[in-house]
């Protein structure tokens, strides 16, 4: 796919935007054919959308085959990793045939040493789908009935406790992976699970869905622990609200211009043809379509500019360089996209076993440094974005730049008390650093000497993606600041343009539901006689933060009105 195609939010374009907002009534996602995408992954993860194993028999006879292969393999005594071998540094100790069963229950054992807080719901049903689907590659010589479990319980809404330290990222995640096999296969009632909502022991649940403890086969308890799927389920769900995030930015961006009464000359295709970047003509080309028909901009496309009096004659970098500065960044989160979706759909175990070939290989898939530093990447762009919404606020509440909008964007200056949205700013102030810090890398942190310097190179990319899960939840409630700002200086635009200050009769249509959307969530409608800020006392302005950050943290009404701009409908 043409990357600049994929990226464009363009109307009437197949838009990589329309797919970051999931159906959330899709239908079942079927697990093992090789193509999972984000959207069915994120589908399954918050939605509840069930889940089917594929009945291609192909896929169905390599499992089989992989399984057969490891029981040959012990009987005739062969010497593979983690069958007939110890683990890690200690892989030289020879595992007699008597002793490979318990050797797997025994890995699970000694990783039972998660740590902090459980992970989110949507995380651990994610890495239990991935793992469903790695498994299904039928190079994992793992039964048809252990995958089977974790059909069952996603389907059934059983969520194993995971916590949120214990992985290195190195052989993938074995810690938090150990307490997903431990729930599956009912090794314990110190292992627990989430059933819809209700605290259980696995042991309980396992016969609440009339099953039966299972005991693991020699290699199983390693196929299930040796790998990415954690920190995997984790970035997935990231890198989707990092896409809608993205949009909303751009959304806020457009509603900053057109506070600013900034001019559209700056996205004229003639400009982005000449530094023909993907991102950069994306981020173009979706803010000509963002501003098209406002009322409030400096219609300048055709080439025309004036002196305006005190005002520069272009507008500063912050609206003018605006694709040049978010180009770079759409592009590498979609470059991080590619790699999460080849990420999804790849075995990552060890040792891996080539049926066909009557093989096994010694090798590393469980590495997370695609994971590591991708969701390193992320936190970093999330970082540049809220700098430039910092950026543009400051712009909107600074008289001696923002075009004539109030300074601070109070709404009544009759009422000499009224400041307007100086707390506000400052709370943004406080959030952006934050931001910015969590755009440090961890990847390149390095307890080198790992497990008796057998993972003496670890990607950390659990711990990278549990950081960008963070910097999603902060950006939205940076986001949530910003918005309110953008729909605040709109209004007072449309006063200065219109002699009232309803900017649903002056906003482009692009931004209008966005608008719109803002103001049901916040319960305030627009009204022609008054901005959505008059007064300072009349409305609490933390409350509207937290419903809009809730709003689009859930892709509730806000969130959808940019779908419906991105798909055109
Ligand atoms: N990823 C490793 C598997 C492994 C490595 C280490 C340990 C333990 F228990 F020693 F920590 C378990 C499993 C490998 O396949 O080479």
């Amino acid at each position: 796919m043409n990357t600049t195609t994929s990226l464009s939010l363009a109307k009437n374009t197949t838009s990589h935007f329309s797919s970051p907002w999931v159906e959330k009534k899709d239908k079942t996602v079927v697990v093992g054919n090789h193509n999972l995408t984000i959207e069915e992954v994120v589908s399954v993860a918050r939605h509840g959308v069930q889940v089917r194993l594929t009945d291609n028999h192909e896929v169905m006879r390599g499992v089989l085959a992989s399984c057969d292969y490891i029981q040959n393999a012990v009987e005739s005594g062969q010497p593979i990793y983690g069958v007939t071998s110890g683990f890690g540094g200690m892989a030289n100790v020879v595992i007699s045939r008597e002793c490979t069963a318990l050797l797997q229950n025994n890995l699970i054992w000694y990783h039972k040493t998660g740590a902090g807080k459980r992970l989110p719901i949507a995380d651990v049903r994610a890495a239990m789908l991935l793992r469903a689907n790695s498994h299904l590659y039928g190079a994992s010589g793992i039964r048809l009935e252990l995958i089977r479990r974790m059909e069952t319980f996603l389907n059934a809404g059983v969520t194993p406790h995971v916590y949120e330290f214990g992985s290195i990222g190195a052989s993938g995640d074995l810690v938090p992976l150990s307490y997903i096999t431990g729930a599956l296969i009912g090794l314990d009632s110190s292992y627990t699970v989430d059933f819809n909502g209700e605290e259980m022991d696995a042991p309980t649940v396992l016969s609440k869905l009339s099953l039966k403890p299972l005991q693991l086969l020699p290699k199983e308890g390693l196929a299930m622990m040796n790998g990415t799927s954690v920190m995997t389920g984790i970035a997935t769900n990231c890198l989707y609200d990092t896409q809608v995030l993205l949009a909303l930015t751009m959304g806020v961006h457009a509603l900053a211009i057109q506070g600013l009464n900034g001019s559209n000359q700056s996205f004229h295709p003639f400009i982005h043809t000449l530094k023909p970047h993907p991102g950069q003509k994306w981020a173009a080309t979706q803010m000509l379509n963002l501003l098209a028909g406002s009322r409030l901009i400096r219609e300048e496309l055709d080439g025309s500019h004036d002196y305006r009096g005190e005002h520069p004659i272009q507008d500063r970098y912050s609206l003018r360089c605006l694709p040049q500065y978010i180009g770079p960044i759409a592009d590498g989160i979609e470059q991080i996209k590619r790699q999460i979706e080849v990420e999804i759909n790849s075995v990552t175990d060890n040792p891996l076993i080539d049926v066909e070939n009557q093989a096994s290989y010694h090798g590393g898939n469980f590495l997370g440094q695609y994971v590591g530093v991708g969701m390193d990447q992320l936190r970093y762009y999330i970082g540049l974005l809220a700098k430039h919404l910092d950026v543009q606020i400051a712009y909107l509440v600074a008289p001696e730049f923002n075009n004539g909008l109030p300074p601070s964007l109070v709404g009544n200056r009759e009422r000499i008390v009224n400041m307007g949205l100086k707390g506000l700013q400052i709370a943004g102030n406080s959030i952006m650093p934050l931001l910015t810090f969590y755009g440090n890398s961890i990847a390149d942190r390095f307890p080198t000497h790992a497990e008796q310097y057998n993972q003496n190179i670890n990607s950390q990319g659990f711990a990278s993606a549990n950081l960008a899960r963070r910097s999603v939840e902060i950006f939205q409630e940076y986001i949530a600041i910003a918005l309110i700002f953008g729909v605040q200086a709109v209004d007072l635009r449309t006063y200065i343009v219109a002699d009232h200050y309803d900017a649903r009769a002056t906003l482009s249509p692009a931004t209008r539901d966005l608008y719109i959307a803002v103001r049901n969530v916040v319960g305030v409608p627009p009204f022609s006689d008054r901005p959505y800020i008059w007064n300072d006392h009349e409305q609490p302005l933390d409350e509207h933060i937290a419903q809009i950050a809730a709003d689009i943290a859930s892709g509730g009404e806000i969130v959808n009105a940019l779908k419906a701009l991105c798909t055109g409908k």
